[in-house]
């Protein structure tokens, strides 16, 4: 049997599947056929086997997990917590109830208190869902974490939990819903991982059922043969050899350079992307940062993580955006009202305008940052859709100290008066997700469209092209970051519409470094022209690989 999704990089991974327990819903507040007493030792008994649990995975783990591990085993062993479910038991309601009701009045005490406190919150209600699970005799909810390597597969992942997967046991990622430039498949393919997203079906494989991931066949094939083992086996080894070969800057057959930078969500990716030969970071996804936070950080806070970054990257260029929040990333300090289509709602530069003074932090402490390293730091926001919007952010970055300041091109908006744009910005760079998003009025985290959120489409390549000539007019850089410029084929044609860099999570940059030099710049604009000249995606995409076999 096969399921089908869409494929995050070119790798192969084969092993046995791990289902990510769904949420628990919440315990309703029926009285319990049991004495109060009874359902303390209930209680009592699941706290104290949640918190050995804890302290044993965090002996396994080791390092910095374990520090986290422990520190949650003590908050289940808090005789205040305890002698609070036992005071609601009293009511004569389960402790499912009493658990859930303790915890949540816990949680809002310490959200009260603000700061480090307040960012605790996340770790209470992991230790509340375990503790009904264990009362209910289910299996704890969160990322799995057993013993042996494993394929994950879930509905979709919260990126907090794909950030945080420990890449020794998790060997492939397989999810039912979220497009390919949903936050899961872009962390994915940050950390390299071997993953599949909206791949329906998927929910109903099982525990321990074997499975061959084929990333670049967009691929899962459940109980493979012998021979489709030995052939998933040999494409691994080929794929470890190519990731060995020598690297040097990115360059056409004619001799034109095109840097391939990197996309990083923190500072940890650099030496990777180092190691694999990116020119410098081509977009710093600082909301990847501060997803778990329930304030916003502080000007130091933000300027030592800035500087961990820059100090790594030496008299080579550093894009970082501001604080990218709202849609599929919601950061609760920027993002406070219910809104019915988040995607247009008050995103970007949109939510960060609102909340200037957080805006300005962000600014000082990157210019603070900039001043203490020798990278060379541009700063562009996200989510800009008028000329005025970046005029605002150009003059308010010049103004904070920071020389270089641009906008993302997301919206189609932006790309048809790139020419206006760019006579203001310092440099532009084009984020194809949302463009892609934007111009095929498709939801990137919804599974049920994510056919329509290709970047190959005409419509899409029409503007890059919009683009790449408002960047030739005015001598301006024009950058590629988003998804599109990681496909191999697709990036030569994103070359010949006029971007003069490319960024990309550093998995993709063998890759792509390797095609580029098979092409010329005369023939990167031919198949360009084959590209625009298609009715859609699908069409694009054979009519150029035809041309390039010639
Ligand atoms: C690079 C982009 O930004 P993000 O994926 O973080 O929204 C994009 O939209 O292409
Ligand atoms: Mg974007």
């Amino acid at each position: 049997m096969e399921l089908h999704g869409i494929g995050v990089g070119q790798g192969v991974a084969i092993g046995p599947v791990i289902l990510m327990p769904e949420p628990l819903p919440e315990p309703v507040g029926a009285q319990s056929a049991l004495s109060p007493a009874e359902e303390g030792e209930r209680a009592a008994a699941s706290l104290a086997a949640v918190a050995d649990e804890l302290r044993a995975r965090g002996e396994r783990a080791g390092g910095t997990a374990q520090e986290v591990l422990d520190a949650q085993a003590l908050m289940a062993a808090d005789p205040a917590l305890s002698d609070d479910v036992t005071a609601r038991l009293q009511t004569g309601i389960t402790a499912e109830r009493a658990v859930f009701e303790a915890f949540a009045a816990f949680r809002e005490l310490l959200v009260g208190m603000g700061g480090y406190m307040a960012e605790r919150a996340t770790d209470l209600d992991d230790i509340s869902q375990r503790v009904i699970a264990d009362l209910g005799g289910l299996p704890a909810p969160g990322v799995p974490a057993p013993d042996h390597p494993f394929v994950l597969v879930a509905r979709d992942l919260a990126p907090a939990d794909t950030a945080l997967l420990d890449l020794e046991k998790v060997l492939a990622l397989v999810t039912s819903d979220g497009g390919p430039t949903s936050h899961t498949a872009i962390l994915a393919r940050d950390k390299a991982i071997v993953a599949i997203v909206g791949a329906s079906g998927a929910l109903a494989l099982h525990d321990g059922q074997e499975v061959i991931v084929d990333a670049a066949a967009g691929r899962v094939v459940v109980d493979p043969s012998a021979d489709e083992k030995d052939a998933a086996r040999s494409a691994i080894a080929d794929r470890a050899g190519r990731a060995e070969a020598p690297v040097g800057p990115g360059r056409l057959a004619d001799g034109t350079g095109l840097p391939l930078l990197a996309n990083l969500g923190s500072a940890e990716g650099a030496a990777v992307a180092i190691e694999r030969g990116a020119e410098g970071v081509g977009l710093f996804r600082t909301e990847f940062l501060f997803l778990d936070a329930a304030m916003a950080p502080t000007i130091v806070e933000q300027q030592e993580q800035y500087t961990a970054l820059l100090a790594q990257f030496p008299g080579q260029k550093v894009v970082v955006r501001v604080l990218d929040a709202g849609a599929d990333k919601p950061l609760p300090f920027l993002n406070d009202g219910e809104e019915e289509n988040p995607a247009l709602g008050l995103r970007g530069l949109r939510a960060l305008r609102a909340k200037e003074d957080i805006l300005r932090e962000q600014l000082t402490a990157l210019a603070n940052a900039d001043a203490a390293t020798d990278a060379e730091v541009w700063v562009m926001a996200p989510m800009v859709s008028t000329v005025e919007e970046t005029r605002y952010f150009v003059e308010l970055a010049h103004e904070l100290g920071l020389a270089m300041a641009g906008v993302m091109v997301e919206v189609p908006a932006s790309a048809l008066l790139a020419d206006r744009i760019l006579a203001v910005a310092d440099f532009v760079s084009i984020g194809t997700n949302d463009l892609t998003q934007y111009t095929l009025a498709a939801d990137r985290m919804l599974g049920s469209v994510a056919g329509f959120q290709d970047p190959w489409h005409p419509a899409v390549l029409k503007l890059v092209g919009e683009v790449g000539a408002a960047g030739v007019a005015t001598g301006k850089p024009v950058g590629i970051c988003g998804e599109a410029a990681a496909d191999p084929a697709l990036a030569v044609v994103l070359v010949g519409l006029g971007a003069t860099s490319l960024s990309m999570s550093s998995a993709a940059l063998g890759d792509v470094r390797t095609e580029l030099a098979g092409v010329t710049l005369a023939q990167a604009k031919e198949l360009a022209a084959v590209a625009l000249a298609a009715d859609g995606a699908p069409e694009a995409r054979a009519a150029v690989a035809a041309a390039a076999r010639g």
